[in-house]
């Protein structure tokens, strides 16, 4: 399925029911004669529980779309909103602050640190913020059975499969009940099976858990799974 950026605008408008939007957005990457156009005049539009896939080949602009969109990168013009907020009003400080409440990150390299347990891994930011008491070790629990890992909560990185690391990495990001998870090609690393499982548990983590959720991919095996889907050509998204 293939619908047009638009469609779903006007749906998705009303008081309260925006996750992410995007307006109008434009990034220029580079200089002079080497500038590129990553992102031109993208709008997006994505519900609260709605799970968005946008599919594009090498360079068209999908990591770019991810950074913009989680307050990585300040887009050249146009603006974002996320939960209410517009992101592209606040000042790097504020929008760090919003990046780290609002949107949960499942990049393609899962970023887990070494020396800690998959456990460990969901409770550091807590634990840096003193704010780890039994309801957030419950809410790691809680996490880490959902991502099928309770077996595997007591293990470091290297004792994992590429999948369970994943795992570890979805169940992560989803620690501080974000209202927009962005997932950066989450099946690269895993074969055909372990691809379409790894996408089906975000599909139901995202209507399970109402996250506003855009995942970049050049596979188009997972379209099934996505409650829509945007081909991106040229930073363009149609
Ligand atoms: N820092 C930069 N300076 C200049 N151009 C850049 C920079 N980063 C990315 N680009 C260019 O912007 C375009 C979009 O890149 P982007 O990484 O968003 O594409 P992508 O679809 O995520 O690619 P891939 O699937 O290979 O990760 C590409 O043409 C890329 O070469």
């Amino acid at each position: 399925m293939t619908t047009h950026a638009t469609d779903h605008q006007a749906a998705a408008d009303t008081v309260g029911s925006i996750g992410l939007r995007l307006d109008d957005v434009t990034l220029t990457l580079g200089d002079g004669d080497t500038a590129v156009t990553a992102l031109d005049h993208v709008g997006l539009t994505v519900a609260p529980g709605e799970f968005v896939a946008v599919v594009g080949p090498s360079g068209s602009g999908k990591s770019s779309l991810l950074a913009v969109a989680g307050g990585l990168q300040r887009p050249t013009s146009g603006t974002v909103h996320i939960a209410g907020t517009e992101l592209t009003a606040l000042s790097d400080k504020e929008r760090t602050a919003a990046r780290l409440r609002h949107i949960g990150f499942v990049f393609q390299q899962s970023n887990l640190l070494a020396s800690l347990t998959v456990r460990e891994q969901l409770l550091l930011p807590l634990h840096i913020d003193r704010r780890l008491d039994t309801t957030a070790r419950a809410r790691a629990d809680e996490l880490i059975e959902a991502v099928g890992l309770t077996h595997r909560a007591g293990s470091r990185p290297h004792q994992l499969s590429g999948g369970e690391r994943q795992r570890a990495g979805l169940a992560r990001a989803l620690m501080t009940s974000p209202a927009v998870l962005l997932v950066d090609e989450p099946t690269s690393a895993l074969d055909r099976v372990r691809s379409a499982e790894a996408v089906r548990l975000i599909a139901e983590q995202t209507h399970e858990r109402s996250t506003a959720t855009v995942m970049v991919t050049h596979d188009t095996a997972i379209m099934d799974a996505a409650d829509r889907v945007y081909e991106m050509v040229d930073g363009r998204l149609s």
